[in-house]
């Protein structure tokens, strides 16, 4: 297993937010975390990488940081960028846990492969925090990119992504799957995740309330508990549109 979590449970602040989640993730699946505002999805991707404390058993969490650096590539909620680096100098960041510093071919590979893929090349040269948005949200996940690892962990990639760029990142991921990568994404349209996710994880108030295909996840009964609203699908030649009403 890639992720291999037990009884994970976290407290924040003196309240319970993660209640025993045991979940196991393999090599080439594209998993969906979804779940409302405060289910407690970044709270899971935080501890099961051990950064924040937590109780139970995580695979990840227990692996050297160099180790974990080199398996699992984080793009966290929060988007920030530091220090007024150039767009290439950001993704090459991502190649931090390699050795070889940045003058490896290796090196130039991923970087110049992370750029492209994120159709960054354009801004190659700029100063990230003169980007749009975003933009600088695909320069922050080219960096997770460029990190080239087995496990790739991203917290709401999709979120101010315009549709375009919202499909050419979820196909990406889609892909890096298939080449026998894992992904676990968390995401808010339902639709979305439907279509390219390999897995869904329904999370609610901590807990996971669904785990399995898109049509087994994305249940009416299941929707009302997690969202307290229900859907309207529409098959289309794409996959399910999946429209909140
Ligand atoms: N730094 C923190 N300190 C204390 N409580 C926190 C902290 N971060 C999150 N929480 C609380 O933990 C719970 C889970 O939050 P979390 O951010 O994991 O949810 P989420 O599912 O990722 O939500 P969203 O969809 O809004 O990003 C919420 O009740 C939140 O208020």
């Amino acid at each position: 297993m890639v992720i291999d979590l037990a009884g994970l449970s976290v407290t924040r602040r003196k309240r319970p937010v993660l209640h025993g989640v045991t979940l196991s993730i393999g090599k080439g699946e594209f998993v969906g975390l979804i779940g409302p505002n405060g289910a407690g999805k970044s709270s899971l991707m935080e501890a099961m990488l051990g950064l924040i404390p937590f109780t139970g058993r995580s695979s990840l969490a227990q692996m050297t940081p160099a180790d974990r650096a080199r398996h699992a590539a984080y793009l966290p909620q929060a988007r920030e960028i530091a220090w007024p680096v150039s767009v290439e100098d950001l993704v090459a960041l991502g190649r931090i846990p390699w050795p070889g510093g940045r003058r490896s071919g290796a090196d130039r590979a991923a970087i110049d492969a992370a750029i492209a893929r994120m159709g960054l090349e354009p801004f190659r040269k700029r100063t990230a925090l003169r980007l749009s948005g975003g933009e600088q949200n695909r320069a922050l996940i080219a960096r997770a990119l460029a990190q080239d690892t087995p496990l790739l962990i991203a917290d709401e990639p999709i979120a101010g992504l315009d549709p375009a760029q919202q499909l050419a990142c979820l196909r990406l991921f889609r892909d890096l799957a298939v080449e026998g990568r894992t992904v676990l994404a968390s995401i808010h349209d339902l639709g979305l995740a439907a279509r390219f996710c390999s897995r869904l994880v329904l999370l609610s108030g901590g807990h996971v309330l669904a785990d399995g295909p898109a049509a087994e996840v994305l249940q009416d009964t299941l929707l009302r508990r997690a969202f307290g609203i229900g859907v309207r699908r529409v098959e289309t030649p794409d996959g399910p549109a999946i429209l909140p009403v």
